[in-house]
């Protein structure tokens, strides 16, 4: 491992009874990445970044966190960590729980700056047991960035922050990988991993199904949406369904005939093939969201 590793999973398997919550996942990840962790429910993301934190240990495999164990990695400083789950502490303000976690942290930032980056120095007195979701998020996120940490570990991290919040949130997050951390979060909305992360992991099953930038992730889903107007007459809808590599057909009520190919110069030949005179024709990759859903159903179909 070299000190641009700041992740190391190799063959790691973790089980509950039956079930393969991480299933021989291999991956590198490197500093100063932003990497978007995505999967369906019980994909296994929270198990792996439980591994990650030291927090359940593998079955088989090890997990290397900064060049050493992950416990060692987490006493020593270089992790931050934002979780999902563990209600805040009562009884404290939030500037009183944000100093406690720079007190506990080796290499701490100063506690203004902390507060500041989460946007929290209007609420630095509130009780922090007694605030909103979004308020709760940008507490738990400074928490997580208490200190100088090399890793920074978020599992749905903008849960409940409104537009504004998550808007400064993923700048935040940005400045932090420019500064060359590694930033690793776990999410279920495909837009914000699309637009913020560098490297794109999908889990499914607790297999590593795909791993590459979005772009990469997209192309690999195969499909595109292949949408045209058609003078005179409703299509017979039969016949687009018909045409090769052809997967979904709607036809809007105005005319607009959109596809989902496999291959959309195979189905685009054919279309003229049929006598057709499409206007208006688009050929375009599908969105994150849809090559998501696409590969994940797909291993559905092949590993059900
Ligand atoms: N403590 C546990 N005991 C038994 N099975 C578990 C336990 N924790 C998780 N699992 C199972 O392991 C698999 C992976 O769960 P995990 O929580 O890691 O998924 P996830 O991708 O984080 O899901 P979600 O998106 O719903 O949060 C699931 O099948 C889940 O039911």
């Amino acid at each position: 491992m070299t000190t641009t590793e700041s992740v190391v999973f190799d063959r790691v398997i973790k089980r509950y009874g039956d079930v393969r919550a991480v299933d021989d996942v291999t991956l590198t990840l490197r500093a100063g990445e932003t990497v978007a962790l995505l999967g369906p429910n019980g994909a296994g993301k929270s198990t792996a970044l439980d591994l990650l934190l030291g927090l359940k240990r593998p079955d088989s495999g090890t997990v290397t966190v900064c060049g050493t164990g992950p416990r060692e990695a987490i006493v020593a400083g270089r992790v931050g960590a934002m979780l999902q789950s563990g209600g805040l502490m009562g009884e404290v303000t939030v500037a009183e729980l944000v100093g406690l976690a720079c007190g506990l942290h080796p290499r701490p930032h100063p506690v203004p700056d902390v507060l500041a980056r989460a946007g929290l120095t209007g609420i630095a007195g509130r009780r922090a047991d007694k605030l909103s979701g979004g308020q709760a998020q940008r507490l738990r996120f400074a928490l997580a960035t208490a200190g100088d940490s090399d890793l920074i570990v978020l599992d749905e991290p903008t849960t409940g922050m409104d537009v504004t919040a998550r808007r400064a949130f993923w700048a935040t997050m940005r400045d932090q990988a420019d500064q060359g951390r590694t930033v690793l979060f776990a999410t279920h909305y495909l837009e914000e991993a699309d637009a913020i992360a560098d490297r794109v992991l999908v889990l499914h099953r607790g297999r590593l199904l795909a791993d590459g930038t979005a772009g990469e992730i997209k192309a690999s889903a195969g499909v595109r949406r292949v949408s045209f107007d058609l003078a005179g007459g409703t299509p017979d809808q039969a016949a687009l369904r018909r045409l090769p590599a052809v997967t979904a057909v709607d036809v809007s009520p105005g005319g607009t005939v959109r596809l989902r190919s496999s291959d959309a110069d195979a189905t685009v030949h054919a279309l003229y093939g049929l006598g057709l005179r499409p206007r208006n024709l688009e050929v375009a990759g599908l969105g994150l969201e849809q090559a998501f859903v696409t590969l994940t159903e797909t291993e559905e179909a092949v590993a059900p």
